[in-house]
């Protein structure tokens, strides 16, 4: 097993990355301070309940939890309103108390919609993340949790740490081809912010990732957590350096909510933001190349960096006004120098933006 702390004084938790970890859950619930008196919430969505419900409720059930389950739709737009309502009635009629905890039990959309449930049911109860995809080692380390609101992604939602990260690797087999590169896209984002050796790494084990070789995995995601964890320990609430975390997002999220929720994946519409990053470094002073050797990694990893044509451009330069980096009149991005070193600057032109997003369309030259 391999393990990291995200350090961060009396919030501080584990993140346990291994094999066969979901039989183990109880011993590790306990452990990590989850009592047996109060019911445990487990919220999961379609496609994994099938897979891995059933095992973890007995397993908890055998060591004398009491648990109560919910199965959301599965994709982006369980990230709502009217989802988190529902998980409400279910913790509510499940009589959860302040010592119950919430299990996310799945990817990066249970994991923020579990979390935020979790924040603020009854003001605040403890929540464990148990991620299910590979895109899951970004989302589940560093208390980030949210819903989505029409006109803009994880627009309602809180700083809320878990207890505790239990990646059991063995459920990533069943993972489709297309969420697999789409959480390739986040390691190599923590590679291209901060470790341009890791960057290259991934793009080297390519093949063996995409194939979801055990050990190459369990290498990727360990040093993927690492990067994240060390930023969110230095600074959790996004006061400074955190925003380098957001690489890509700024157009990723446009295209997310200008597309609709769902029609791309989240780190299929990073790839391209990132991409997008690429090009506004290479017009802000970055060495030439750049935008060639990200979207040549990109590429490797089967990640698209292009959009469609229709994508209006003045709806997502609109939805990037929404952007939390922007304040005060000012437009915030995330620019690469090179590969493995990035920085946020503020006041980017807004007609080089512009600019950046036509270039991406499919088809410009
Ligand atoms: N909080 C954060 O810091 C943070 C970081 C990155 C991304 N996110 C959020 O994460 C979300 C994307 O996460 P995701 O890509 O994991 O999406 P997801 O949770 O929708 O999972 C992707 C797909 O895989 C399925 N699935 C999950 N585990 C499976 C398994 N083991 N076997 C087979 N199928 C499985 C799901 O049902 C879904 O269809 C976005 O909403 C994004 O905004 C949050
Ligand atoms: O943890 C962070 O900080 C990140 O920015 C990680 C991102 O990959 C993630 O998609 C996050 O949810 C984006 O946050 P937001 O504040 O831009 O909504
Ligand atoms: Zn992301």
């Amino acid at each position: 097993m391999r393990q990291l702390t995200v350090q961060l004084e009396e919030r501080s938790y584990p993140i346990l990355i291994g094999s066969g970890l979901l039989a183990e859950a109880p011993q590790f619930f306990e452990q990590y301070g989850l009592t047996k008196k109060s019911p445990l919430l487990i919220i999961t969505d379609e496609n994994v309940a099938p897979k891995y419900l059933a095992g973890l409720e007995q397993t908890l059930r055998a060591a004398d939890y009491t648990v109560v389950s919910a199965v959301v739709p599965s994709g982006e737009t369980s990230k709502s309103l009217s989802v988190y309502q529902d998980m409400m009635t279910v913790a509510i009629e499940g009589k959860l108390d302040r010592s119950s905890a919430i299990i996310a039990l799945g990817g990066g959309v249970v994991g923020d919609l579990a979390g935020f449930v979790a924040a603020t049911y009854m003001r605040g109860i403890k929540f464990v993340q148990v991620p299910t995809t590979i895109l899951a080692h970004d989302s589940s380390v560093g208390g980030k949790v949210a819903v989505n609101h029409p006109l803009a992604k994880n627009m309602i939602g809180a700083f809320h740490q878990p207890e505790l990260v239990l990646y059991d690797v063995d459920t990533l087999q069943s993972l489709p081809p297309r969420d697999v590169s789409a959480g390739l896209s986040e390691m190599l984002k923590h590679g291209l912010i901060r470790d341009e050796a890791f960057a290259h790494w991934c793009e080297e084990h390519a093949e063996e990732l995409l194939g979801l070789d055990p050990e190459a995995l369990g290498y990727g995601l360990e040093r993927g957590c690492g990067i994240k964890a060390e930023i969110v320990s230095r600074d959790e609430r996004e006061n400074g350096e955190r925003a380098l975390l957001n690489l890509g997002h700024t157009i990723g999220h446009a295209i997310e909510a200008i597309a609709g929720y769902g029609e791309f994946l989240h780190g299929e519409a990073i790839s391209i933001g990132m991409a997008g990053s690429a090009l506004l470094g290479e017009k802000l002073g970055a060495p030439a190349g750049l935008y060639d050797d990200t979207v040549r990694m990109l590429r490797s990893l089967r990640l698209p960096v292009t959009m469609p044509k229709h994508l209006d451009t003045d709806a997502l330069m609109d939805a990037m006004m929404h952007d939390k980096k922007f304040r005060e009149g000012h437009m915030v991005f995330i620019i690469p120098d090179r590969i493995g070193a990035a920085r946020i600057v503020k006041d980017v032109p807004v007609s080089a933006v512009r600019d950046v997003i036509e270039l991406l369309k499919e088809g410009a030259e």
